[in-house]
């Protein structure tokens, strides 16, 4: 199915624009984790099973797997969505920039090792470094654009011939590179007023939004800013918020409270 086929229909049949990213940090696990060799699956099994009916996607940050050595549990996590959540996009944040060459073996990597529906690349590259992915055309392209950390401001905000470099990256996205309708943008919740304008630029061109929770952005802001007219647009993260809400064996359902609370916060503004 195609990416955005995917993420519309999960937008609309959990009535939700949250998504839970996964980023398990075993230093972080309950107890009773503690020394199993499938931790990391086991944790985030436990967190998309008890989540994913309040999903609209699912983001693994792949840092989190592969510095654990942990690569086979990031491909059995997304077997286990495919299987056990069919149709819950997944979204795998690798941030990925190269050459085209190189580029190609990281699509492979993430779109058939990883069966993954979707991937987060850095287009400072440019169009030839993103162009394997596109090549995918029923996978999700999501490119950075304005990142929810403070250092982003010191690259992304400078004036490229009278528009800043984030402005002119959505620009370049939404008119060039969408060709299949397989885009989207990352746009930090830290930065309402850069979503709004990034709304304005790309018309309905899906943005994954980072920074609330942990990070604090401010729900209502964004869903504000970056709604489209329908009421849905945006994939909004949420990591270590969700994820070690609880520090017991009843983490799962913590969590699930959390996610529950998060929807709601999210669907009182649409
Ligand atoms: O601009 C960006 C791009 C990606 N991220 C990633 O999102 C999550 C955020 O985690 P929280 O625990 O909810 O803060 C994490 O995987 C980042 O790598 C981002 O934060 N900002």
């Amino acid at each position: 199915m195609h990416f955005m086929t995917a993420l519309k229909a999960a937008w609309r049949q959990r009535d939700s624009l949250l998504c839970v990213g996964l980023d398990p940090d075993p230093a972080k696990f309950p107890a009773h984790l503690a020394g199993r060799p499938q931790a990391i699956f086991e944790f985030c099994r436990d967190i998309v099973d008890a989540t994913a009916d309040l999903v609209c996607a699912f983001k693994p940050q792949i840092a989190y797997f592969a510095a654990h050595r942990a690569e086979d549990q990031l491909e059995a996590l997304i077997d286990h969505i495919h299987e056990r959540h069919p149709g819950t996009p997944v979204i795998l944040d690798a941030k990925r920039g190269d050459i085209g060459s190189t580029a190609e073996q990281y699509a492979v990597e993430a779109f058939e090792r990883f069966r993954a529906d979707a991937i987060t690349v850095n287009p400072y590259m440019g169009r030839d470094s993103v162009e394997p992915y596109l090549a995918y055309g029923d996978k999700g392209v999501i490119l950075l654009c304005r990142t929810s950390n403070p250092g982003g401001s010191d690259l992304q905000f400078l004036d490229v011939g009278g528009e800043k470099l984030y402005e002119r990256v959505a620009r370049l996205v939404a008119e060039e590179w969408n060709a299949s309708g397989n885009c989207g943008l990352v746009v930090g919740a830290t930065f309402p007023a850069e979503i709004a304008r990034v709304r304005e630029i790309v018309g309905e061109v899906p943005l994954l939004v980072p920074g609330i929770g942990a990070q604090g952005g401010d729900i209502a802001a964004t869903v504000a800013a970056g709604c489209t007219a329908d009421g849905t647009g945006l994939m909004i993260n949420s990591s270590r918020a969700i994820l070690y809400a609880g520090k017991n064996e009843d983490f799962a359902a913590a969590a699930r409270s959390v996610a529950q609370d998060t929807r709601a916060a999210i669907n009182a503004h649409r």
